[in-house]
């Protein structure tokens, strides 16, 4: 199936998308007819009374323009990280298509696994919740880093190095800690060396999963600061999934809300936290705002 080519306009901000998904689903289990029937927030529930497959993801559209952030809220089990592996490659869809400007006009759900393996080289980069998950805990850092370049086709020791540097340096991570194993770094320095790691290779698609649960509030406020000035200046499309409004607010300009593996609730981040129209999405707005 051929798309058509977005439009770009001057500047590192462009109308056209970099990433667009359609229709995006994913059913642990039976995934046939009968197994929607009867589940997402309507039913309060997503696993099917018929079949009792898992509806983790159904429907799920969107497009993502360079320079942009688009955020996927919702609580445990609605399905966000679902849409967010599914995106990654790390398992795949049931149904749906999703669209990499600058893979082509192939559907990346169509690919094999090694084409997708090659697409999270350089297009797609990924920050986990779990630092260990984008992270070898036991190579350095500048080893970490020097992973994707390398895969990329990078051979040159000198200049790998200075790269690695000077992705710590954007990170603030210090550079006498470049050849210290990972493992010996705190949560919150592991997670801006996986930060780095992820820009390597300046993707033009960063997915971020849950980049700051689990950490410190202050040492989880340092790293929204960091990934806010981040986004903002290398006209990166990314995917901020998060259970959480108020990281939503900071890193997002657009946010799709999901219950029950559906979106029930999409717009603009300021105007759906002013004025959430589902009593689902008023519900995490009230939560947020404590
Ligand atoms: N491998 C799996 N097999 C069966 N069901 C699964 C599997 N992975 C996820 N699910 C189910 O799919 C639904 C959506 O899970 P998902 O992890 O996407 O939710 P989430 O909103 O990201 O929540 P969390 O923040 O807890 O990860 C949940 O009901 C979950 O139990």
């Amino acid at each position: 199936m051929n798309v058509a080519a977005p439009m770009r306009t001057t500047g590192r901000r462009v109308t056209g998308w970099a990433l667009k998904v359609a229709g995006l689903g994913r059913i642990y289990g039976d995934p046939g007819p009968g197994s929607l029937a009867g589940t997402g927030p309507g039913a309060g529930t997503s696993v099917s009374p018929l079949t009792g497959a898992v509806v983790a993801a159904w429907d799920v559209s969107f497009d993502v323009s360079p320079g942009e952030a688009l955020g996927v809220v919702g609580e445990s089990g609605s399905g966000k990280s679902t849409v967010m592996r599914c995106l990654a490659g790390d398992e795949r869809p049931t149904g749906g298509s999703a669209y990499l400007r600058e893979a082509g006009d192939g559907d990346l759900f169509a690919l094999d696994d090694g084409e997708r393996r090659r697409l999270r080289i350089d297009k797609i980069a990924v920050v986990y919740q779990d630092p260990a998950a984008g992270l070898n805990l036991g190579v350095s850092a500048g080893g970490n880093i020097a992973e994707p370049l390398i895969a990329a086709g990078g051979r040159h020791f000198g200049r790998i190095r200075d790269r690695a540097a000077e992705l710590l340096e954007r990170v603030e991570v210090p550079l006498d800690r470049m050849d210290d194993p990972v493992r010996t770094f705190s949560g919150g320095m592991r997670q801006r060396v996986q930060i780095a790691k992820a820009l390597a290779n300046r993707p033009p698609v960063l997915l971020l999963d849950e980049p700051t649960t689990g950490l410190d509030a202050s040492v989880a406020a340092g790293v929204l600061d960091l990934l806010r000035g981040l986004l903002e200046e290398l006209g990166v499309a990314a995917v901020v999934v998060s259970h959480d409004f108020t990281v939503i607010e900071m890193l997002t300009r657009r946010v799709l809300v999901m219950q029950h593996g559906r979106v029930v609730e999409s717009g603009l981040t300021d105007q759906l936290l002013e004025d959430p129209q589902h009593p689902y999405s008023q519900r995490l707005v009230a939560a947020a705002r404590g």
